[in-house]
């Protein structure tokens, strides 16, 4: 697959404790995370209010890597099995930078088999969290281009912090073309007019717009963004857990649906372009001007 690659762009817890002290068995079950390395997600539970927290944790810009992916993933799995957990919130610890999407490492002369471990974590990432049966809430208190815009995508409802941030899937900018289920996501979210110029022209968003096309709910000062989602989250528990998770059911069922269908073929067109070297030589100019880049919004 042809890459075309344009230089000029791119860049573009109340009881609740830390990681692992919440509940008894939620507290074993986080000693997992950090049990053999450092976990890239802090993960609270909020006892009383059946609420839970992940962060990405993995400084600078928490990319995605295999790693927090893994991460993300065995946290949602443990959540999910816990009853009396009914919401998640997913935020970042370094203020600033929600995600800086995919890592890009993950991609650059990649062993084939990891790269395609890689691939498959994030669309089980992205098919946990879209089809979660809790109520979830991004609140995005810095830059979420690509991987890190879909990620907030998956949630329900959305809280961004107001100032020089920047969210869109600007996949086109780098020469990629995003997958048909990233693409599928944000017309689900922000309806297909406003989507085809947003992938097409590879947009990334000031707050200011992003509210205006509905790509998030609210946008709020940075010292509001995890009040509000914890505000906002009680609202979204007050609908009697089944109904509401019917409804996202019915709602999303069909994206998941087509997405299960294409799972595989999707791996393959992903391989076949990462392991491609006019793929391998445009990332590695990219990789060099990364240090210089600067986003710049709609
Ligand atoms: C031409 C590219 C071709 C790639 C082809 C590969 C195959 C791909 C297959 C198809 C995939 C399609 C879907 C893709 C989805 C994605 O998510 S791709 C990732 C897109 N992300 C970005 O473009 C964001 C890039 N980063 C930034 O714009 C900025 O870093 C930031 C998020 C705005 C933060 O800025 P700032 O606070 O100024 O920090 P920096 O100094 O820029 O960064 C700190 C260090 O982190 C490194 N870094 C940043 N982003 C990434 C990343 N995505 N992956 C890996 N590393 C990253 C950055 O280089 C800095 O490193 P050091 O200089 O070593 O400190």
């Amino acid at each position: 697959m042809a890459l075309s690659f344009n230089p000029r762009l791119v860049r573009g817890v109340s009881r609740c404790h830390a990681i692992v002290t919440a509940k008894m068995a939620l507290a074993a079950s986080c000693r997992d995370f950090s049990a053999a390395e450092k976990s890239t997600v802090i993960v609270n539970l909020n006892d009383n209010t059946g609420v839970a927290t992940i962060q990405l944790n993995r400084p600078p810009v928490n990319s995605l890597n295999l790693q927090l992916l893994t991460d993300i993933k065995i946290a949602l799995d443990k959540l999910q099995m816990k009853k009396d957990c009914r919401g998640m919130i997913l935020t970042s610890s370094s203020p600033g930078i929600f995600c800086a999407g995919l890592d890009f490492m993950e991609m650059h002369n990649p062993q084939e088999g990891r790269a395609r471990e890689f691939w498959r974590s994030l669309q089980e990432v992205w098919k946990m969290l879209y089809g979660s049966r809790l109520a979830t809430i991004a609140a995005i208190n810095g830059h979420s281009p690509a991987g890190g815009c879909l990620l907030s995508l998956t949630c329900d409802y959305r809280v961004m912090a107001q100032g020089k941030f920047m969210i869109g899937l600007n996949e086109t900018l780098l020469g990629m073309v995003a997958p048909f289920w990233f693409q599928d996501t944000m017309t689900n979210t922000i309806g297909h007019r406003e989507a085809e110029k947003a992938l097409q022209l590879g947009l990334l968003y000031s707050g200011e717009n992003a509210l205006n096309v509905g790509l998030i709910d609210e946008l709020v000062p940075p010292e509001k963004v995890m009040q509000t989602a914890q505000v906002q989250m009680q609202t979204w528990l007050k609908i009697p857990d089944l109904a509401r998770r019917l409804t996202k059911e019915q709602m999303r069922g069909p994206t998941l649906q087509k997405f299960v269908q294409r799972q595989n073929e999707d791996v393959d067109q992903i391989m076949k372009f990462i392991m491609d070297s006019a793929t391998q030589r445009s990332l590695g100019i990219y990789l060099n001007t990364l240090k210089h880049k600067q986003l710049t919004s709609v």
